[in-house]
Formats: structure tokens, C-alpha cells, sequence
């Protein structure tokens, strides 16, 4: 099998590419890529891994025919087009610890850095300034610290400012009062944080409800001779707003680390910023730690791994989180939903208005998107075009693009197997199926009892039960030199329309490999006495995130 291509497009540590290290793996590093170069390389790459610098645009994921993943090695997502990348059904992955603490700290030094004016203080001694008097600082120890953004670098943050005799105020909407309260912290609104701060310190994300959320209302909100720290992004605070503000004096000092545009060289109004004495700016250091960089590229790249080798990564930004013990658990049943998918459209050659699907017994206790995902996977194999991917990234959309409703419950108490899914369309076409030791088998097709393994190529048929139809088709298919392997029948008697007693059955036959001809199929179809006959392929899938239809 050829080895799966990575790009790395941002500086990674090296140290952190062992993951990728096997021979199933090429890695090759490009760095400084314009967008044209990116979507120029980009169609023979399966996996993508990126910092701040590279932006990944809807035109590079448009030519991005062949990947699977990409990879930050870092927090923030704001460079890359993730809509884009779930439409196209590519996961994103991130790092959401590895460099929390590298962030942290950076802002606790220029917390003190703004304070004391450590940047003018360092600039004028390599000029040979001894300046004294006009560098006197303020104390942090009894001032207040608002944080905006209280998650897992403004929790750190705290954590350092707490220590260092700080009284912290925090405004997050969605953040916890229990670990705010553990580390002394008083949640509160944006505008309290504003009217109380003496120190200003962002670390939201940059979205479109957060970009220039302070701007010149909320810094007249503050206390004159505030200082405003931001190490999340430049996109968050005005900057003319922040200029005139530091020119009119209200605000101290600014420390920064990040900018909307980066390097900030060619920006009219960071330039004016930076050339501000009272501004000490820093470019984009905040991640910037050995340690830090070894830990988050380290985290992508075994994503990376696990998703090229069919596996679920552990921090995806446009999938749903799933433990590797659930994961054990589901891969066997994504291979039995995508398999009851394809059964479904290929047996009953028509979709309902509305699919229930039931989880039954232990099943319906683990996480099931990855299964509803193999589900639409099977439904739409065969009528979707070719080169569409579905999978955990972007079910929901292609069911919702396909008029494809699922219904699903979960029934844990329900033990009549220890697991058994049911996939059943508003019309009554039911499937039925489970995996006994990681093996999926289907137990029930429309109003047949049965047991089979859906797994190579299967012939189903159905006809009258009567004597003979057996030999027919192995007959038609020994013709065609197929070997046949396996064969399962399941028989029913019901009441005909007369009154009179009637049977059918349905064969399944499992065939040795081999293709079977359209034309074998029409003359197994036109046998007197069969009523349908389908053949369905079953690739051996992974768990409904690598599907290439
Ligand atoms: N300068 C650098 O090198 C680094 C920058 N960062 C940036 O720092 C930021 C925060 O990172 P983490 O703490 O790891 O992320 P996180 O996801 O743990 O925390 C972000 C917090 O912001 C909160 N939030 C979202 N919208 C908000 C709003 N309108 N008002 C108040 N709070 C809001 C969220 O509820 C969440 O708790 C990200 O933008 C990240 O990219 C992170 C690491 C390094
Ligand atoms: O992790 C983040 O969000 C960062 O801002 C770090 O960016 P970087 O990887 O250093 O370009």
C-alpha cells in the first residue's frame, strides 16, 4: 500500500514528528507557502499540519482532493476555513493543552513586563540609557486583574496572578463557577470587569462575537491608567481605538503578542501601535517554549496517525470527542451500520421518508455519532458520486443535502441480545444486526430471520420457496466461474392473497471474489420463481471517517 502523504507547513518541532516516523508515513516539510503554492501541491497530500502562519482558505480545501485531517499544533482554528473542511467532510484537530501553560506564563511576564516598562528599560540599555526616573513602574500585588475569557489559559493565567497577590475578576459566559471559586476568582459581567480592572487580559478565541470586543466604549468603561494585555488574538481589541487611547493616556500600557495581521509590518495601525512607547509587543511568542512545542506537535501528529490508520483522534474541533475504550466498542459496529446501510438501499431499492434507528443493550451506551455517520455512509454508497467522502465530520449535512432523516433511540434495559441495532423505515423495511466478537452479523432482513456476516461480495436473492432455486443459481453462477463460499436460507410461510398457503425465502450467497456480471444478475432475476436478487459489495470500512465513495 503507498504511504500516506503529510504536509507540514509551519515550523514543528522535530522531536514531535516520531509519531509519524513509520514507513506507512511520508512527511515532508514546506514552510513559507503562499496560498497559490499550498493549492498547487496540496491534491497529493492526505494530511495537513499547520500553526498561526499557513491559512488554510475554502480555495486550498477545494483542491485539497486527497486529505483526510489537518492538524494544529496549537489552540486556535481562526486560520483555518473549518466550515469548508466539514462540508468536505476533513477533520480538524487541534492541540487544546499542550501549550496552555507556554500562553500562561508569557502573559504573566508581560503582565510584569507592562507594569515595570521592561521593554523601554532593556531597549535603552543596549543604547547605553541609564533611565531611572522616567521608568517607574506600578506594583501588581493588591491591583486587579480582569480576565476576559476564563478557559484553560486565562485559568492559568489566574492561577499566576492569584500568586502573585492579585485580585481576579473573570467574565466568561460559559465558564465554571466551581473552578472559579477553587481559585479565588469572582466571575462576573464584562462591564464590572471593565469599571474594576486595573489590569485588562484577553483570552477568548477570535470569532465573530468576539472580534474588537474592546474597542473605544470599553475602554472609556476603564479605569484611567489601566494596562491591556493580549496573548490571544489581534482581532480581539480595536487597535486605533487602543492607539488613541494609549496617546490620550487613559491607558497605561499595552502588552501584545498577537495582531490581526501577521508579521504586522505592512498594517498601517499595528505600525503606529508598535512605534507607541508605552506599548511592548512580543511577535506571537506565546506558544513559543520547548516544551510546549514538543507537546502540541506531538498531540497532532498521533492524531494524524490514528485518523490515517481509520481510527477517531482524540481532540477533533469538527467531530464529536470519543474515548478509546468507546472506540473499541464501535469500531465493530460501524463496519455492521454502513453494511445495514448498504443492505437497506440495495434490498428494499428505496429510502423512507424517515429511518429509525435503535441502539438496543449495550450499545446504546456508548457515543453513536461515528455509527449514525456509517449508517448515512451505507445509505449513500451507492447513489452518491463519486469522490463524495461521508463521515463523522459531515453526516449530519450530507443526510440533511439527501432528505435523509434518522430517528434515533436508545433502549439500554432492552436485552433480548447484549446489543442489537435496528434500522427501520417508516414504511416497516426493517434490518436488523449485531457483532458477536467484533464480527458485525445481520440477523434479521424485511420479515427474514437470518444469520450472515456482511463482508465480501453477497448475492441476495429472494424467490418462492420452491424446489430447485437453489440449483439454479449456482448453476447461472458456477457459468460465470464464481465460487460460491457460503450460503445462508431463510424461509417464511404466510397467507397468500386466495387464502392459500405460500413460502419464500431469501438466499444469501457469499462468493469467493470475482465480479458478477450485470447480465448473470438479469438471467438470476428472470428465473421463474425469483422475486429479487441484488449484489452488495462490502469494503471493509473503518469507522465512517475515511469513506471514499
Ligand atoms: N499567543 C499564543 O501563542 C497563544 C494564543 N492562544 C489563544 O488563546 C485563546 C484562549 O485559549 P484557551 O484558553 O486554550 O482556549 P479555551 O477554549 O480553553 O478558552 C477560551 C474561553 O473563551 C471563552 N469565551 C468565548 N467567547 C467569549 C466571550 N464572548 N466572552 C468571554 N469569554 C468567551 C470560552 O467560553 C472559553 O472558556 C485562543 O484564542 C488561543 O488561540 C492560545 C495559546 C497560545
Ligand atoms: O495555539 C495558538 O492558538 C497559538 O496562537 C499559537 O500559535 P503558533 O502555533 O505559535 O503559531
Amino acid at each position: 500500500m503507498a504511504a500516506s502523504r503529510i504536509l507540514i507547513a509551519d515550523p514543528l518541532s522535530t522531536s514531535g514528528l516520531e509519531p509519524l516516523s513509520d514507513s506507512q508515513f511520508s512527511v515532508d516539510v514546506k514552510l513559507g507557502l503562499s496560498e497559490q503554492q499550498l493549492c498547487d501541491i496540496i491534491p497529493s497530500y492526505n494530511a495537513l499540519v499547520v500553526r498561526s502562519e499557513t491559512k488554510v482558505t475554502a480555495k486550498v480545501l477545494a483542491a485539497a482532493k486527497n486529505l483526510k485531517i489537518i492538524g494544529r499544533a496549537g489552540v486556535g482554528v481562526d486560520n483555518i476555513d473549518v466550515d469548508a473542511a466539514t462540508k468536505m467532510g476533513v477533520m480538524v484537530v487541534n492541540s487544546p493543552d499542550g501549550n496552555v501553560v507556554a500562553a500562561a506564563e508569557l502573559t504573566l511576564g508581560l503582565v510584569l513586563a507592562a507594569a515595570r516598562n521592561l521593554g523601554r528599560a532593556a531597549a535603552g540599555m543596549k543604547e547605553r540609557k541609564w533611565e531611572r526616573k522616567s521608568l517607574v513602574g506600578v506594583q501588581v500585588a493588591g491591583k486587579v486583574l480582569g480576565i476576559v475569557g476564563f478557559g484553560k489559559v486565562g485559568q492559568h493565567v489566574a492561577r499566576g496572578a492569584v500568586g502573585m497577590g492579585m485580585k481576579v475578576l473573570a467574565m466568561d459566559p460559559y465558564a465554571s463557577p466551581s473552578i472559579a471559586a477553587q481559585l479565588s476568582v469572582k466571575l462576573t459581567t464584562l462591564p464590572e470587569v471593565l469599571k474594576t480592572a486595573d489590569f485588562l487580559t484577553l483570552h477568548t478565541p477570535l470569532l465573530p462575537s468576539t472580534r474588537n470586543m474592546i474597542s473605544t466604549k470599553q475602554l472609556a468603561n476603564m479605569k484611567p491608567g489601566h494596562i491591556i494585555i493580549n496573548v490571544a488574538r489581534g482581532g480581539l481589541i480595536d487597535e486605533d481605538a487602543l492607539l488613541k487611547s494609549l496617546e490620550s493616556g487613559h491607558t497605561r500600557s499595552a502588552a501584545l503578542d498577537v495582531f490581526p495581521q501577521e508579521p504586522p509590518f505592512s498594517s498601517a495601525s499595528s505600525i503606529a501601535l508598535l512605534a507607541h512607547k508605552n506599548v511592548i509587543a512580543t511577535p506571537h511568542l506565546g506558544a513559543s517554549t520547548a516544551e510546549a512545542q514538543h507537546a502540541v506537535a506531538v498531540d497532532v501528529t498521533e492524531q494524524i496517525r490514528d485518523v490515517l490508520l481509520d481510527q477517531l483522534p482524540r481532540s477533533a474541533v469538527n467531530a464529536p470527542p470519543i474515548s478509546s475504550a468507546d472506540l473499541d466498542k464501535i469500531t465493530p459496529y460501524a463496519r455492521l451500520l454502513e453494511a445495514m446501510g448498504q443492505l437497506y438501499t440495495a434490498h428494499f431499492q428505496r429510502h423512507p421518508a424517515t429511518y429509525e434507528l435503535v441502539f438496543s443493550g449495550a450499545i446504546a451506551s456508548v457515543p453513536t455519532a461515528p455509527l449514525f455517520a456509517a449508517l448515512i455512509n451505507g445509505l449513500t454508497k451507492s447513489i452518491s458520486a463519486r469522490g463524495t467522502t461521508v463521515n463523522v465530520v459531515n453526516a449530519h449535512l450530507v443526510a440533511k443535502e439527501r432528505g435523509i432523516v434518522v430517528q434515533e433511540r436508545k433502549v439500554p434495559e432492552d436485552t433480548t441480545y447484549s446489543s442489537l441495532v435496528t434500522v427501520r423505515g417508516d414504511d416497516g423495511d426493517v434490518i436488523q444486526g449485531f457483532c458477536s466478537e467484533g464480527v458485525p452479523q445481520i440477523v434479521r432482513i424485511g420479515a427474514f430471520e437470518t444469520s450472515f456476516v456482511p463482508d465480501g461480495t453477497l448475492l441476495i436473492a429472494r424467490n418462492f420457496d420452491r424446489p430447485g432455486m437453489i440449483g439454479v443459481v449456482g448453476r447461472i453462477l458456477g457459468g460465470e466461474g464464481l465460487n460460491i463460499k457460503s450460503m445462508t436460507v431463510a424461509a417464511r410461510k404466510f397467507k397468500g392473497k386466495a387464502g392459500e398457503k405460500e413460502g419464500d425465502a431469501l438466499m444469501i450467497v457469499g462468493l469467493d471474489s470475482g465480479k458478477v456480471r450485470s447480465g448473470a444478475l438479469k438471467e438470476i432475476e428472470a428465473t421463474n420463481g425469483m422475486l429479487s436478487a441484488q449484489v452488495v459489495r462490502f469494503a471493509a470500512p473503518g469507522i465512517g471517517l475515511t469513506a471514499k465513495l
